[in-house]
């Protein structure tokens, strides 16, 4: 009997939570979270994370929440949700991407907040639309000498030429002049080291390093690069009237707010900021453009009508020519809707209201540039190239088409976008008009990641530890599992070759 009571107590105790839990909950969006703790459905959707969010937008609605490796991911696709994370001030950007500046260039979360917004109004200051004609003299220049590489004709993967030429063209623009590497075997190492970095820098942001062996060791050879070179970086400013590249000023900033050690890891960021988004998106303009015979035609009498008869020349771009040329800026924007990353994040600091349901502070907002521009809601025949929807845009007053967020949006939104916008437009523009271009392989797929990718990080570690392998042997057992799954965070790369045959114009 004396045991009766207490037990009834906790029981109705438990109902009572289970209830009051139950109420809160019936007020949160539908949430997949799988049956394994703390894992959630992480393995599904790290499989494809893509396909994914749109599955579940098709099964749960507009608005749903995700919980894989301890973390709530809540998904809005349509305009409330949109609007609440483009203007609430419950979501922030500092507190959702804190986690992965830490685990990806190693900076302490402190120093992250403490320097961010100062960070920030200096780089959209700088690759602002007012200061954007600086950069036109000298991205022009560095083009013209990389091209000179390329020689009268030859036949190239086209992803690995727009490499050869934005990797030195950016460092030295934004970084400093002469910084790139030069010797043949260098400028190798670094093509090897940042392809590893980037290829991996999702699993990077999530991952313990240990696991990831080849990453860590780009990200080290890359950190270890920039501690060699920083005080070269900062000794050299410019002759002409010793203003600060983009780096330098970073440098000061960080310097100035907190100390030397963080140098090379901001340098790191800024490397990955400045190449992994803007050179895939150069490899697929030039790729949409070459595969559609009517639109390269135009971009070709667009260019013959500003530049003339193509010769030896070395043709200078300025603003008013590209003004003239509109329908490559088209062709970029376009271009940047159909590969737009995978997801933005914010971090939700106040419970916020969307569609009726309560998204706990703690959640991740999550909103998807991929998917909202293939909302024919928004974007009309979504899957179609179709440069002349652009036409539509204010783009004099700088402002995009509804709905286009492959730049976020916002207080934070690509201090960036503009500088790599003008890169792209002058570095198609300088291609086609130097050579005359074709493709010879059909346009590629989008990369995808694969579940034996994901396999590979693990296999190498279980050696390490138990909990990996387990991991391994999960992959394991789904290997007949060969899905895809579309970058989520940035641009993607193309699948596969995709062979260029260019001869030089006369
Ligand atoms: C087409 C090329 C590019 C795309 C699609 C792109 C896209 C983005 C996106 C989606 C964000 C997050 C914004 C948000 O969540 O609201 C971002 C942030 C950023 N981007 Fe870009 N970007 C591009 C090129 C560049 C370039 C060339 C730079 C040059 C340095 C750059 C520098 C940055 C930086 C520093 C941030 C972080 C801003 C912050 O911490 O507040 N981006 N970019």
């Amino acid at each position: 009997m004396e045991l009766i009571f207490p037990t009834v107590i906790i029981i109705l105790g438990c109902l009572a939570l289970f209830l009051l839990l139950q109420r809160k909950n019936l007020r949160r969006p539908p949430c997949i979270r799988g049956w394994i703790p703390w894992i959630g459905v992480g393995f599904e959707f790290g499989k494809a994370p893509l396909e994914f969010i749109e599955k579940a937008r098709i099964k749960y609605g507009p608005i749903f929440t995700v919980f894989a490796m301890g973390n709530r991911m809540t998904f809005v696709t349509e305009e409330e949700g949109i609007n609440v994370f483009l203007k609430s001030k419950k979501v922030d950007f500092e507190l959702a991407v804190q986690n992965i500046v830490y685990h990806t260039a190693s900076i302490p979360k402190n120093v992250f907040l403490a320097l961010h917004e100062k960070l920030y109004i200096m780089l959209k200051g700088k690759m602002g639309t007012v200061n954007l004609h600086q950069f036109t003299g000298q991205l022009t220049e560095e083009l013209h000498e990389q091209l000179e590489n390329l020689g009268t004709h030859g036949t190239m993967d086209l992803n690995n030429l727009v490499r050869h030429l934005l990797y030195p063209v950016t460092v030295n623009t934004l970084f400093n002049k002469s910084w790139f590497p030069i010797n043949k075997k260098k400028i190798k190492e670094f093509h090897q080291y940042f392809q590893a970095y980037d290829e991996d820098f999702e699993y990077g942001s999530q991952l313990p390093e240990c696991l990831l062996r080849n990453w860590s060791k780009s990200k080290k050879w890359f950190l270890e690069l920039f501690e060699k070179n920083i005080p070269d970086i900062k000794a050299c400013k410019s002759a002409k009237d010793n203003s600060m590249t983009l780096l330098q000023a970073t440098l000061e900033i960080v310097e100035t707010e907190t100390s030397k050690e963080n140098s090379p890891n901001y340098g790191l960021l800024l490397l990955w900021a400045s190449l992994s988004n803007a050179v895939p998106v150069a490899f697929w303009t030039l790729a949409y453009i070459l595969s559609h015979p009517d639109i390269h035609k135009a971009v070709m009498e667009g260019i013959s009508s500003v530049f003339g008869k193509a010769g030896k020349d070395k043709i200078k771009v300025s603003e008013d020519d590209l003004e003239k040329l509109l329908l490559i800026k088209w062709c970029v924007l376009e271009t940047i809707r159909l590969k737009a990353p995978g997801v933005i994040t914010r971090r939700v600091v106040k419970p916020v209201e969307i569609l009726n349901y309560i998204i706990p502070s703690g959640d991740l907002l999550m909103l998807s540039p991929f998917w909202l521009h293939r909302n024919p809601k928004y974007f009309p025949e979504p899957e179609l190239f179709k440069p002349e929807r652009w036409k539509k845009a204010n783009l004099e007053k700088h402002s995009f088409l509804d709905c286009f967020v492959a730049f976020g949006s916002g207080k934070f939104q690509c201090p960036g976008r503009w500088f790599a916008l003008l890169e792209v437009q002058m570095c198609v523009i300088l291609i086609l008009y130097k050579y005359d271009c074709s493709l010879l392989d059909p346009l590629p797929k989008q990369r995808k990641k694969n579940i034996w990718h994901l396999q590979s990080i693990f296999m190498e570690a279980t050696e390490q530890d138990s909990i990996s392998k387990n991991i391994y042997i999960f992959l394991e057992s789904h290997d007949h599992e060969y899905i895809s799954s579309l970058h989520l965070v940035g641009v993607p790369q193309p699948e596969g070759q995709c062979r260029i045959e260019y001869k030089q114009r006369i």
